[in-house]
């Protein structure tokens, strides 16, 4: 029997309508894609594709499509990481993360405990404005495992952070996932993020958006942090092009 899926998105037809200078444009046409229980899926794809269209209609927050989205299981827990942190700027570091948990003491300790389980017990009570990128999207990250998603929706949520900075969020990551288990839709730009990461990744292509690469990642820790490694299963797999030979043939 196959695996249960934890999400389905089935969508018949996504198309923006035209705007002054730009044609409509359809995105997506008879597009399905399943994600399995506990995997982590990371999607790729050129600019402009449609992949966070994709995570807003998973999401709910686009019902302008025809189609379906189908959930393994009845009201799921969902917790969506957007590229920009979005945390509110009047509130506390602390009073963010409390936030989707509703008022109480209880929300605010477990807020409290989301925070020193990121690192940021320290900055409970600061706002927003003083804290780095890295750090507003740690506290991103315990708002979104603050409620225990069941599904984990994330947009370049490690976008535009240094190497370090953001291989720290990764593991960080890691480790939310290893102590609350959720399936996982990521989207990146960066091919070795995606394997740094990703049980599954799917490349996207092409107008409307099909799947051009469906492919399982089982590479160790070790293999997954070093870039040759990385970008010769990449290579591999033929989601990054092989480079040409230095010496000329013949
Ligand atoms: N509300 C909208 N109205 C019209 N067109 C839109 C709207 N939102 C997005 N688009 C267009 O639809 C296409 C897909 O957008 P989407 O943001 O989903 O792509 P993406 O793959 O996430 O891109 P990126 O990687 O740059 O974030 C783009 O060409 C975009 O310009």
């Amino acid at each position: 029997m196959a695996a249960m899926s934890a999400i389905t998105l089935d969508i018949a037809e996504k198309r923006y309508p035209a705007r002054t200078g730009t044609p409509a444009r359809e995105i997506f046409r008879d597009f399905r894609l399943d994600v399995a229980a506990g995997e982590f899926l990371v999607l790729l794809g050129s600019s402009g594709l449609g992949k966070t269209t994709l995570l807003n209609i998973a999401a709910g927050l686009d019902d302008t499509y025809r189609g379906a989205v189908r959930f393994g299981t009845a009201n799921p827990r969902i917790a969506y990481a957007f590229q920009n942190p979005r945390l509110l700027p009047w509130r506390t570091v602390l009073e963010n993360v409390a936030l989707p948990l509703g008022e109480g003491m209880a929300a605010r300790t477990s807020a409290r405990r989301m925070l020193e389980e990121v690192g940021l017990a320290e900055l409970a009570s600061a706002y927003p404005e003083r804290l780095s990128l890295g750090q507003q999207r740690r506290a991103a990250l315990a708002r979104a495992f603050a409620i225990e998603p069941d599904v984990l929706l994330m947009d370049e949520p490690f976008v535009s952070l240094d190497q370090p900075a953001a291989e720290r969020l990764r593991e960080l990551l890691r480790r939310l996932l290893a102590r609350r288990p959720a399936s996982v839709m990521f989207v990146t730009h960066d091919p070795r993020e995606a394997v740094a990461l990703a049980s599954r990744i799917v490349l996207l292509e092409g107008s409307p958006a099909t799947v051009a690469r469906d492919v399982k990642v089982t590479l160790g820790l070790r293999e997954r942090a070093s870039p040759a490694l990385a970008d010769a299963f990449l290579i591999r797999m033929g989601i990054i092009p092989r480079t040409e030979p230095a010496t000329p043939r013949g």
